[in-house]
């Protein structure tokens, strides 16, 4: 797999994406500063990785995606090339218009930092392909605007068209208001684009990739991109 983390100004979780990586596929990504104009010649997936790009002065992420990589980012998703985006990176998405809607504050208005579990919505993408059906991970959320949402007609066409990937629930997979830990529409924790080569998300699945440090549940989604890459 050809892979290359985009770093960003106040970026802080590149090097635990990197590492996830390398764990899966056994290949280093290549990094690549904000500053940049071009991705890596041959890259299969870019990720924006989590942190407080610029501060997060204006909004999450506003800042970011206006930086000169994000054209190439945006030209490699028009060609289908697969890009992810987790905490920091889903905001920049977002304002980058790769995906619908905002990421506003967390509806508690504080800084949320706990384990969360999530159900894994659909396994027919190259992101989740390793995981069961509605099966429920138990990963990290660390963010204090990670409160989705959309207008109403964008809601219905992402709930029509299945294009939720991750929803926050309890150890059972039930979703409820009181497992939806910001606040998002429909308890929305993560979303594809419509061709479901760009994934969005909240949780950070690079922090659950060893036992020794929390748990394994993060790695299906670096083992599902490995293993499509190889292909
Ligand atoms: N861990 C992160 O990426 C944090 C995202 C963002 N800066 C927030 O607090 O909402």
């Amino acid at each position: 797999m050809k892979a290359a983390v985009v770093t960003f100004p106040g970026s802080n979780r590149e090097r635990d994406i990197a590492r996830a990586l390398k764990h899966a596929s056994g290949v280093a990504p290549a990094m690549v500063w904000h500053a940049e104009t071009d991705l890596p010649a041959g890259t299969d997936l870019v990720v924006l990785p989590g942190g407080f790009s610029y501060g997060d002065y204006l909004r999450c992420g506003a800042i970011a995606a206006r930086s000169n990589i994000m054209a190439a980012v945006q030209a490699h998703a028009a060609r289908g090339g697969l890009v992810l985006g987790v905490c920091n990176g889903f905001q920049i998405l977002c304002e980058a218009q790769l995906l619908p809607g905002v990421l506003m504050r967390n509806d508690r208005l504080r800084f949320m930092c706990k384990r969360q579990n999530l159900r894994v919505e659909r396994t027919d993408t190259a992101f989740t392909h390793r995981y069961a059906q509605g099966q429920v991970i138990d990963v990290c959320i660390a963010h204090g605007e990670g409160n989705w949402t959309a207008d109403a007609d964008a809601v219905a066409r992402i709930e029509d068209k299945g294009l939720v990937a991750f929803r926050y629930c309890d150890a059972n997979g039930v979703v409820s208001p009181e497992t939806n830990c910001n606040g998002s529409v429909n308890s929305i924790a993560g979303i594809y684009s419509e061709k479901r080569n760009v994934l969005g998300m909240m949780p950070h699945p690079e922090n659950l990739i060893d036992a020794l440090v929390g748990g394994t549940d993060g790695r299906g989604l670096f083992e599902s991109l490995a293993s499509r890459m190889a292909a």
